[in-house]
């Protein structure tokens, strides 16, 4: 394998462990130990990762997409993965989002936000003139949408299975100058690409918004939930009943009365008939909080299926404050009053 081509990259990075990180061969790492990721090295996945102090040291195991990352976690290849989930320009990762509905018995363990800025980048010598198929993640190719339509207008697309592979993929299989078989021009990558691979910027920053944040989640195989922090987040997913009119918003008042705030609320298709959506919901709390626990089981009673996907600390460590009425102790005191009167103690 040519240099620019091996595992042992890192884009931007400091501390550069990925020569002990990068294993594909589970036989020589310990699954109880290895954190899965989309590779590979110098992704914004990787960056993700590195936020996780428990995953440093350990065996990171690169992968070519969400499905594939999961399956790792699911078969026990890996102990949990690092996977997107949401854009704040694009919305929900939307693979990612239906892969959690539909892989049962995974926990979604923490957060973590990563900003993203993305360059054109090209093989040395390449000018924009020159750049007709634009090599990109689908995800970050949305959010160049706007600076590729302005500069390159006649682009054609070619997806790519992550932000470092779009770049690697402009390079030839073997050293010498044989480009036979690389399809695109130019790629979209991550900043700092160039330091690892061969490559030159044609464009710094051609993403739609500078402040571009990527929210990523740890996800392991279901366990007890950890203690609530006093700033956490609750996702889960929901199935509303069919043809029933406020459905919807049966569903909402269940967090509206119970002070919850919601930070998410996604729609996607449940895949079986037209006009069926299941949604997919973050909430502001823990569901060791009595008004979140209050809510999911009022949730539970009329929706056909509820997926909970974890309770977790909130990346921005952030304080969750509710009104009174709301708290702990006014779930606490109103069950016992109810305890009271069925008891048949004085008011
Ligand atoms: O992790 C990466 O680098 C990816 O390729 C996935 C991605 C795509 C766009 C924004 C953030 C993450």
């Amino acid at each position: 394998m040519p240099d620019h081509h091996s595992a042992d990259h890192s884009a931007d990075h400091s501390a550069d462990h990925s020569a002990d990180h990068d294993v594909s061969d589970p036989r020589v790492s310990d699954p109880a130990t290895t954190y899965s990721y989309l590779g590979p090295a110098g992704t914004f996945t990787e960056a993700a990762l590195k936020q996780v102090p428990e995953a440093q040291g350990r065996s990171w195991r690169s992968v070519n997409n969400v499905g594939e990352a999961l399956a790792d976690v699911v078969a026990g290849r890996s102990v949990a993965a690092m996977i997107a989930i949401e854009n704040s320009i694009d919305g929900g990762v939307s693979a990612t989002q239906d892969a959690l509905a539909k892989v049962p018995g995974l926990r979604i363990l923490g957060e973590y936000l990563v900003p993203v800025t993305f360059d054109l980048v090209a093989r040395p010598g390449k000018t924009l003139d020159d750049v007709r198929v634009v090599n990109a993640h689908p995800v970050a190719y949305a959010q160049s949408r706007l600076w590729l339509d302005r500069t390159l207008p006649a682009h054609g697309h070619l997806p790519a299975t992550s932000n470092v592979a779009a770049a690697a993929a402009l390079l030839p299989p073997s050293d010498g100058d044989d480009v036979v078989g690389v399809l695109a021009d130019a790629a979209i990558a991550p900043p700092g690409i160039t330091e690892h691979y061969p490559l030159e910027v044609l464009a710094r920053g051609v993403g739609d918004n500078p402040n571009a944040v990527t929210r990523f989640v740890l996800v392991g195989r279901a366990s007890a939930v950890p203690p609530a922090t006093g700033s956490d987040k609750t996702s889960i997913i929901a199935e509303l009943p069919d043809d029933r009119a406020g459905g919807l918003l049966d569903m909402l008042e269940q967090f509206a009365t119970r002070g919850i705030n919601m930070s998410l609320l996604q729609s996607r298709p449940i895949g079986d008939a037209l006009g069926r959506y299941r949604f997919v919901i973050d909430l502001d709390g823990h569901i060791l909080d009595e008004r979140v626990a209050d809510a999911l089981l009022g949730l539970k009673r009329f929706s056909p299926n509820v997926i909970f996907l974890g309770s977790y600390p909130r990346a921005d460590r952030q304080e969750v404050t509710v009104t009174p009425r709301y708290d702990n102790a006014a779930f606490v005191e109103a069950r016992d009053w109810l305890r009271g009167l069925v008891a048949g103690e004085p008011q």
